[in-house]
């Protein structure tokens, strides 16, 4: 999916909502361990339930490869569902992935061909060749992390290297990289007092928002300064979508958090 067919979802739903599918066995209800495959028929309610009120999964493959290969084929039918049934929709791989040149390649294989995601996050700390591989696979995105929701961020993304932040650095260094068309940033939704200064730099360029909802984020704060021209925002929300409820009733109370954060989202849209 292109950055322009993914702006066009956006209006249509007038929803810039990312569900993060972060199956943990101890949190769904008891009922779906009788199953086969509990992780992915838990995924596959939650989407069919709430598919219309957002334009992208977020899978963390931490939640995934903690299974070991249950977990992966589980991560592999929730993918091929998505893709089979709702290719209107943006898949995000979130595996911060980063290593030297060739490794690389190997790990944007992983995501972008044998498991088919549009995109998938990536650790900037090895720099421009752990990362090119990935900004090489046309349509796809790379999701590269700049300034985290969580509190570490501050041990050294905010730090000052030759006179500026690192975080900084990395949005400034990292848009002239070839492909850099295929970049999209992380930047924590607990972080809105810094959203204005990144627009500064990276004024078009998506960025993808964890920290609304479990981590205390703030959705209005986050668009009033991290908005673009062209919308330019994921917000993604997990634990506090699909753990509405641990009851049978699971999907219709994460279809209904879910609609919460749509309808503010599409006040902000008509506003905009
Ligand atoms: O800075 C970051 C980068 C990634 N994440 C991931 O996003 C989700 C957030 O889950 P919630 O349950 O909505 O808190 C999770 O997969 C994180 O690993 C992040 O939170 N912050």
């Amino acid at each position: 999916m292109t950055t322009q067919q993914l702006t066009e979802q956006i209006i249509k739903k007038k929803s810039f909502l990312c569900i993060g599918l972060d199956v943990d066995l101890n949190k769904i209800p008891q009922h779906l361990l009788q199953t086969e495959d509990p992780i992915f028929e838990f995924n596959k309610a939650i989407i069919d339930a709430t598919h219309h009120l957002c334009v992208a999964y977020k899978p963390n493959t931490a939640f995934y490869e903690a299974y070991g290969l249950k977990g992966w084929k589980a991560l592999e039918k929730t993918i091929n569902y998505l893709n089979d049934n709702h290719p209107d929709i943006f898949t995000i791989a979130d595996a911060k992935r980063g290593d030297i040149g060739n490794t690389s390649t190997m790990y944007a294989k992983a995501f972008f061909e044998d498991l088919a995601f549009d995109s998938v996050t990536v650790a900037p700390y090895m720099g421009k060749d752990s990362v090119e591989p990935f900004l090489a696979f046309k349509d796809k995105h790379t999701i590269m992390l700049a300034l985290t929701s969580n509190q570490g961020a501050f041990d050294f993304q905010t730090k000052q290297v030759e006179g500026k932040e690192l975080y900084k650095q990395v949005l400034e260094t990292s848009k002239n990289w070839k492909n850099s068309e295929n970049l999209m940033y992380v930047v924590g939704a607990t972080k809105a007092e810094y959203f204005a200064e990144i627009r500064k730099i990276v004024p078009n360029s998506f960025l993808l928002v964890p920290g609304v909802g479990a981590q205390g984020g703030n959705l209005q704060d986050v668009c009033k300064y991290g908005m673009s021209k062209n919308v330019g925002l994921l917000i993604n929300s997990s634990r506090g979508i699909i753990y509405a409820s641990s009851n049978d009733d699971f999907a219709q109370a994460a279809a209904a958090k879910a609609e919460d954060l749509q309808q503010q989202m599409e006040v902000v849209l008509n506003n905009k």
